[in-house]
């Protein structure tokens, strides 16, 4: 089970210094932090990150004869590395990257690549045993490109599998490409190689396409917090990243190859989870200053994953509570209107059990042709919206809700439907699970619908207004499409929003077909939960 990994690559050890400003030419600074030494070095980094994720790792790296190379041999140990391949020379001190970080959190970074870049050929032949006996190489750029010929193609020779982290981004001689397996470069790098450019999934597919001419069999594209995309000859997909807060990048990529090098099949049949299980080990990282000692551990890596999951259960649980509660409020003879998204989906199932067992004479409308797919694979009584003027009751999920039971709805992208049919309904109840209910909707994400030909002119608006505008993309890269062939922009809603005045701004500008504030519109709020909460709107508000 446990992969037997073995790195051939650089270790540095980086020398940060925080600072005010940047010195100029000739000027000098005083400095009042100064950090101690850290762990570096892309061969390092990811050897540790695949030690730390279960992995049997031997790590092929030349060090100088000096305390830093004390100092990062006593680290591998304590990761459970094998360091018999750790080769020393008294020609060269460890590598070394001086790195100073301003105020700003820019950094500018002088690598010394010392002892990295007397790495030679003959080295690694001397430790040809390490390679062969592994089940896959890695490599970066960090050390003599003849050198990490040599070893790969020892392990091509011996059936290990190889793969190039091509950072950071220079040409490199085809015979090289020739005896890589997997690559793994970062947008950036990978553009260096192609020249082609990584804007979205047909991009992405053509960097693969000419990675695969060259035999290549697997291409990893790390695309920071947008997430990676993978593609053999055979499938591809795009995996978003994880939303977290972000304080430090730095190793992310690297933690991301030695995790995802620790869980991969050697058949790759598990691609999705190992990339998965990778996403969640960096974006651990990023939210940890330094290098090395944010790269996670298996546990914690494996602790993530069962919290993800076991709150995604416990919403899932309380999404079908709040929606099989309103499905057993509905009264009989009525026109109702069907919802859309992942809660609505269930109460649709939940009536649609209701009105089979007790024979009602219920007839249906749905907001969007997703939920109409359903319900009519249900074989529910549905009408076209287009035959009525009015809707008795319609039940509906929402994206978030405040206390005065106004709402945010259309991240399922259906918020013109939803809406139109809202308008038209004399009652409506949103169903939601306790993580939609908030106390005001400041901060929340709002979906803005606009017209594809001009969107652009509604984009920079918004974005000089302040809302932090972004259009909303598929899972594969592609822009997303509403129901109705519009694009949608999602905006922050600011801390001090007059909701209703946004709603009146927002409706007047020319591209845009609808927004998703739904003001006064939702009568009954059903929050899901093992003893379920109704909350109504106060009467003497007005309606609509
Ligand atoms: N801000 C972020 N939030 C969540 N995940 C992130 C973020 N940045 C990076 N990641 C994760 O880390 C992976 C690798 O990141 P990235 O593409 O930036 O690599 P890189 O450019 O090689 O990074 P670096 O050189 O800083 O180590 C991404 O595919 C993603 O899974
Ligand atoms: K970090």
């Amino acid at each position: 089970m446990s992969k037997k990994v073995v790195v051939i690559g650089s270790t540095n050890v980086d020398k940060v210094l925080n600072v005010d400003k940047y010195a100029l030419p000739g000027e000098t600074l005083a400095v009042e932090n100064h950090q101690e030494s850290h762990g570096g070095g892309k061969g390092a980094n990811q050897a540790i990150a695949a030690a730390r994720s279960g992995a049997d790792t031997t790590f092929i790296t030349k060090l100088g004869d000096d305390e830093d190379a004390k100092f990062m041999i006593e680290g591998f140990k304590k990761d459970g590395m094998n360091i018999d391949s750790v080769i020393t020379t008294q020609a060269r001190q460890t590598g070394q990257a001086y790195i100073t970080v301003d105020s700003t959190g820019q950094n500018s970074i002088y690598v010394y690549g010392g002892a990295n870049m007397s790495m030679t050929p003959a080295d690694v032949d001397q430790h040809e045993d390490a390679i062969k006996n592994a089940d896959r190489a890695i490599a970066q750029l960090e050390i003599p490109v003849p050198t990490i010929i040599e070893a790969f193609k020892i392990a091509k020779k011996n059936e290990v599998q190889t793969i190039l982290n091509p950072a950071p981004a220079k040409k490199l001689p085809e015979e090289l490409l020739q005896l890589t397996d997997i690559i793994t470069p970062n947008e950036t790098e990978a553009e260096a190689l192609t020249g082609i450019k990584v804007i979205d999934d047909d991009s992405m597919m053509k960097n693969a396409e000419y990675f695969f001419k060259l035999g290549i069999r697997m291409v990893i594209i790390t695309v920071g917090d947008k997430g990676s995309f993978y593609a053999t000859p055979a499938s591809h997909a795009f995996i978003p990243a994880f939303k977290v807060k972000a304080v430090d990048t730095t190793a992310a990529g690297d933690t991301f190859i030695g995790a995802l090098a620790s869980r991969l099949d050697l058949n790759s049949a598990n691609i999705r989870d190992a990339m998965l299980y990778a996403n969640h080990a960096s974006s651990l990282t990023v939210q940890v200053a330094g290098a090395q000692n944010s790269i996670p551990y298996e546990k914690d890596v494996l602790d993530v994953i069962s919290k993800t999951s076991k709150t995604k259960e416990a919403i899932e649980k309380e999404k079908k509570q709040a929606a099989e509660y309103a499905a057993a409020q509905v009264p009989n003879h009525i026109v109702l209107g069907l919802g859309s998204g992942s809660t609505a989906a269930y109460f649709v199932k939940a009536i649609n059990e209701r009105i089979k067992k007790e024979g009602l004479d219920i007839q249906c409308v749905a907001t969007s042709v997703g939920t109409e797919k359903l319900a009519e694979s249900l074989g529910m009584p549905m009408l076209d919206v287009n035959t009525i003027d009015r809707v008795d009751l319609t039940v509906d999920g929402a994206d978030a809700v405040d206390d005065k039971l106004n709402g945010i709805k259309g991240g399922g992208a259906a918020l013109l439907f939803e809406k139109l049919v809202a308008t038209m309904s004399d009652k409506n109840i949103w169903i939601v699970d306790s993580t939609k209910y908030h106390k005001t909707l400041a901060g929340q994400k709002l979906p803005v619908e606009v017209i594809p030909f001009g969107g652009m002119g509604v984009f920079r608006y918004l974005n000089e207004a302040g809302y932090k505008p972004e259009f909303r993309f598929r899972d594969d890269g592609d822009i997303l499409q509403t129901d109705s062939g519009n694009y949608l922009i999602d905006i922050t809603i600011p801390d001090d929003a007059d909701l209703a005045k946004l709603a009146h701004n927002l409706k007047n500008y020319t591209g845009v077909v609808e927004h998703g504030l739904f003001l006064n519109i939702c009568d009954q709020l059903i929050i899901g939960g093992d003893k379920v909460r109704v909350i109504d709107r106060p009467k003497e508000e007005t309606k609509k």
